[in-house]
Protein backbone atom coordinates (compact mmCIF):
# COMPACT_ATOMS: atom_id res chain seq x y z
CA UNK A 1 0.00 0.00 0.00
CA UNK A 2 1.45 3.30 -0.51
CA UNK A 3 1.28 6.21 1.84
CA UNK A 4 -1.45 7.95 -0.40
CA UNK A 5 -3.48 5.02 -0.27
CA UNK A 6 -2.64 4.52 3.59
CA UNK A 7 -3.89 7.95 4.28
CA UNK A 8 -7.28 7.83 1.94
CA UNK A 9 -7.71 4.46 3.58
CA UNK A 10 -7.58 6.20 7.37
CA UNK A 11 -9.36 9.33 5.93
CA UNK A 12 -12.19 7.18 5.17
CA UNK A 13 -12.21 5.07 8.43
CA UNK A 14 -11.89 8.16 10.50
CA UNK A 15 -15.63 9.39 9.22
CA UNK A 16 -16.95 5.65 9.25
CA UNK A 17 -15.85 5.58 13.04
CA UNK A 18 -17.58 9.15 13.67
CA UNK A 19 -20.39 7.68 12.05
CA UNK A 20 -20.45 3.97 14.55
CA UNK A 21 -20.39 6.71 17.27
CA UNK A 22 -23.30 8.50 16.31
CA UNK A 23 -25.15 5.48 16.13
CA UNK A 24 -24.23 3.99 19.20
CA UNK A 25 -25.44 7.45 20.75
CA UNK A 26 -28.71 7.63 18.75
CA UNK A 27 -29.48 3.84 19.50
CA UNK A 28 -28.51 4.48 23.40
CA UNK A 29 -31.01 7.45 23.52
CA UNK A 30 -33.77 5.44 21.82
CA UNK A 31 -33.34 2.53 24.09
CA UNK A 32 -33.99 5.29 27.26
CA UNK A 33 -36.96 6.48 25.46
CA UNK A 34 -38.03 2.58 24.83
CA UNK A 35 -37.35 1.96 28.64
CA UNK A 36 -39.72 4.87 29.51
CA UNK A 37 -42.31 2.85 27.31
CA UNK A 38 -41.71 -0.11 29.05
CA UNK A 39 -42.61 1.05 32.35
CA UNK A 40 -45.41 3.15 30.97
CA UNK A 41 -46.66 -0.60 29.43
CA UNK A 42 -46.45 -2.38 32.40
CA UNK A 43 -48.25 0.63 34.70
CA UNK A 44 -50.95 0.69 32.64
CA UNK A 45 -51.27 -3.20 31.72
CA UNK A 46 -50.07 -2.85 27.95
CA UNK A 47 -48.72 -5.77 26.25
CA UNK A 48 -45.48 -5.29 25.21
CA UNK A 49 -45.45 -5.64 21.29
CA UNK A 50 -47.62 -3.63 18.92
CA UNK A 51 -47.58 -5.17 16.00
CA UNK A 52 -49.78 -2.75 14.25
CA UNK A 53 -47.51 -0.12 15.32
CA UNK A 54 -44.63 -1.60 14.33
CA UNK A 55 -46.23 -2.38 10.89
CA UNK A 56 -46.39 1.46 10.26
CA UNK A 57 -43.05 2.05 11.10
CA UNK A 58 -41.92 -0.53 8.95
CA UNK A 59 -44.02 0.60 5.83
CA UNK A 60 -42.40 4.30 6.63
CA UNK A 61 -38.61 3.47 7.05
CA UNK A 62 -38.60 1.74 3.63
CA UNK A 63 -40.15 4.50 2.17
CA UNK A 64 -37.36 6.87 4.10
CA UNK A 65 -34.77 4.15 3.46
CA UNK A 66 -35.86 4.71 -0.65
CA UNK A 67 -35.36 8.23 -1.00
CA UNK A 68 -31.57 7.91 1.43
CA UNK A 69 -31.15 5.42 -1.09
CA UNK A 70 -30.70 2.51 1.26
CA UNK A 71 -31.59 -0.80 0.77
CA UNK A 72 -35.37 -1.54 2.27
CA UNK A 73 -35.20 -4.95 2.56
CA UNK A 74 -31.66 -3.96 5.05
CA UNK A 75 -33.65 -0.78 6.68
CA UNK A 76 -36.39 -3.44 7.42
CA UNK A 77 -34.06 -6.29 8.98
CA UNK A 78 -32.62 -3.54 10.94
CA UNK A 79 -34.87 -1.84 12.34
CA UNK A 80 -37.06 -5.50 13.28
CA UNK A 81 -33.97 -6.09 14.84
CA UNK A 82 -33.68 -3.59 17.11
CA UNK A 83 -37.50 -4.02 17.96
CA UNK A 84 -36.68 -7.43 18.63
CA UNK A 85 -34.48 -6.23 21.34
CA UNK A 86 -36.88 -3.37 22.96
CA UNK A 87 -39.98 -6.22 23.40
CA UNK A 88 -37.34 -7.98 25.01
CA UNK A 89 -36.44 -5.58 27.47
CA UNK A 90 -40.49 -4.97 27.63
CA UNK A 91 -40.99 -8.01 28.85
CA UNK A 92 -38.25 -8.14 31.41
CA UNK A 93 -39.87 -4.77 32.70
CA UNK A 94 -43.13 -6.40 33.05
CA UNK A 95 -41.78 -9.62 34.93
CA UNK A 96 -39.54 -6.94 37.56
C1 LIG B 1 -41.80 1.09 21.89
C2 LIG B 1 -42.92 0.38 21.77
O1 LIG B 1 -42.96 -1.02 22.02
C3 LIG B 1 -42.59 -1.98 21.04
C4 LIG B 1 -41.34 -1.56 20.39
C5 LIG B 1 -41.36 -0.73 19.30
C6 LIG B 1 -40.14 0.00 18.88
O2 LIG B 1 -39.05 -0.31 19.36
O3 LIG B 1 -40.27 0.94 18.05
C7 LIG B 1 -42.57 -0.56 18.59
C8 LIG B 1 -43.70 -1.19 18.96
C9 LIG B 1 -43.76 -2.17 20.08
O4 LIG B 1 -43.77 -3.48 19.56
C10 LIG B 1 -44.22 0.98 21.43
O5 LIG B 1 -45.27 0.32 21.59
O6 LIG B 1 -44.22 2.15 20.99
Amino acid sequence: MTEDVKAKLSEYRDSIDNIDAALIYLLSERFKVTEKVGLFKKKYDLPPADPDREQRQITRLRELAKSAKLDPDFSEQFINFVIEEVIRNHKKIRKS
